[in-house]
């Protein structure tokens, strides 16, 4: 981790620049894959998945067996886990359904809003180095509560070709009877473009590895929609002198060891709380089983000793992380300074990893700055929200003179006659 004592306003800006590749780095190759999956599409899966995952499959899917098979293959404490963890989201995503309600912004002129689920969505459940069956609860409880009818499920293979039983477990508590057995970019061309037997979907959702982040990116101009940027992930820990230098450093730990090119940061004010978090660091990640990832994550990482909490909260601000955790005496009095973040955990007793599995909140969070304009995944993003208006005779009367002046001053003289045409009838009625 690297340490940086009191640094100038000038050098925050470099400060947080994330260590990820540049995205025009990995264009050309996704382009390069985009372009094998449209012109050759399953057997480009095939072939793709051989490279990029070391996996010769005879089929792109699990079958029905396979997924009632997890039921089996898992240990009643995990399954119990998962329906706890699944009892809660839904519960957190339940509360955000809009109630529907019709205004009347002038007499006569009725306008409401109705929340239509997405056709066809795409879920692209990270695996290439953990199998995140958490992710799908994230998404796939979401997609399910907002009632789109059809759902594809994209997840990277392991070395013999299966899909971790936990994953095929929550795919069968959600309803979803088909895996793809696809990863990285090519998995995101498959949905996007659609290939014989993956059908073409209309959002894609789901974090990733920063092929995956950059392929979803890339789709801007195909139609396609996504969620948000959700690349490697990050956290930001803000410790005044109550905090626990080794609840810091397990936080800290906990997302650099999702892999090397993620990112974490301690902001405090404490210059001994930064030598014993750099200490906590040290032991506590000697026990990890991913310790090279969470090693070479910690040498991109970042441990800055600022002069108070309001530096603390700027600097924050700037970064917007994926995850914030305020370890600070009266957190309650500044969570109205917080303005870019993914998703905040308060106090010494709220771990990021609460957020990650089982509190309720959504864990797919934008990164690498993206914090600063976008939301987490959240029920509203399996929705489009369409907007009905009803306008009586009379509320034309009401209203039309003002569309009319505003539509002559912006020389549409098109749109003014639609409500002239109209007033010229309800007069002579
Ligand atoms: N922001 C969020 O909300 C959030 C949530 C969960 C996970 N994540 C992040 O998701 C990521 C998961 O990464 P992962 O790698 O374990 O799994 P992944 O499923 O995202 O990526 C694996 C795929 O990457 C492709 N790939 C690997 N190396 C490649 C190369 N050299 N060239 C082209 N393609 C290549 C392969 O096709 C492989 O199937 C982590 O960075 C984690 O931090 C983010
Ligand atoms: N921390 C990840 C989001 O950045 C989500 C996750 C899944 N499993 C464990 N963690
Ligand atoms: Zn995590």
């Amino acid at each position: 981790m690297r340490k940086i004592e009191f640094p100038d306003r000038a050098d925050w800006q470099g400060l947080v620049k994330r260590p990820t590749q540049n995205y025009e780095d990995l264009e050309a190759g996704i382009a390069q894959t985009f372009r094998l999956v449209q012109e050759q599409g399953d057997g480009a899966l095939l072939e793709l998945t051989q490279k990029y995952d070391g996996v010769k499959l005879t089929s792109l899917f699990t079958t029905q067996e396979e997924i009632a098979a997890a039921e089996t293959e898992l240990s009643a404490e995990l399954k119990e886990a998962i329906l706890q963890a699944y009892s809660n989201i839904q519960l957190f995503h339940a509360q955000q359904a809009e109630q529907p309600k019709q205004l009347e912004t002038m007499p006569g002129v009725m306008c409401w809003r109705k929340s239509v689920p997405i056709d066809r969505v795409g879920l692209y459940i990270p695996g290439g180095t953990a199998p995140l069956f958490s992710t799908l609860l994230m998404l796939g409880v979401p997609a399910k509560l907002a009632g789109c009818p059809e759902v594809i499920l994209c997840t990277p293979p392991a070395k013999d070709g299966s899909i971790h039983p936990a994953i095929r477990y929550t795919a069968s508590l959600l309803g979803i009877d088909k895996i793809v057995k696809v990863g990285g970019a090519q998995a995101i061309a498959a949905m996007a473009f659609g290939t014989e037997s993956i059908p073409a979907v209309n959002k894609i959702f789901g974090p990733g590895n920063q092929y995956v982040t950059v392929a979803k990116q890339m789709l801007s101009k195909t139609g396609v929609a996504i969620d948000l940027p959700a690349g490697p992930s990050e956290v930001l820990v803000i410790a005044d002198d109550s905090a626990n230098p080794a609840f810091v450093a397990a936080d800290l730990l906990s997302q650099a060891e999702h892999g090397a090119d993620s990112q974490v940061v301690v902001l405090t004010t404490s210059a001994e709380m930064l030598s014993r978090v750099e200490q906590e660091l040290q032991t506590q990640l000697d026990n990890l089983p991913r310790k090279e990832f969470a090693a070479k994550a910690l040498d991109n990482s970042l441990g800055i000793l600022l002069g108070s909490v309001d530096e603390m909260l700027r600097f924050s601000n700037l970064y917007a992380p994926e995850h914030l955790i305020l370890s600070i005496r009266n957190f309650e009095q500044v969570l109205d300074d917080i303005t870019n973040a993914g998703s905040v955990f308060l106090g010494n007793y709220s771990p990021e990893s609460a957020g990650d599995y089982a509190s309720g909140t959504n864990h797919t969070l934008p990164t690498n700055g993206y914090a600063r304009a976008y939301s987490g995944v959240s029920l509203d993003s399996f929705v489009k929200k369409i907007t009905f208006q009803h306008i009586t005779p009379v509320g034309l009367q009401n209203i039309g003179k003002t569309i009319e002046v505003m539509a002559a001053a912006e020389g549409l003289e098109a749109h003014k006659n639609a409500v002239s045409i109209r007033l010229k009838e309800v007069q002579n009625v």
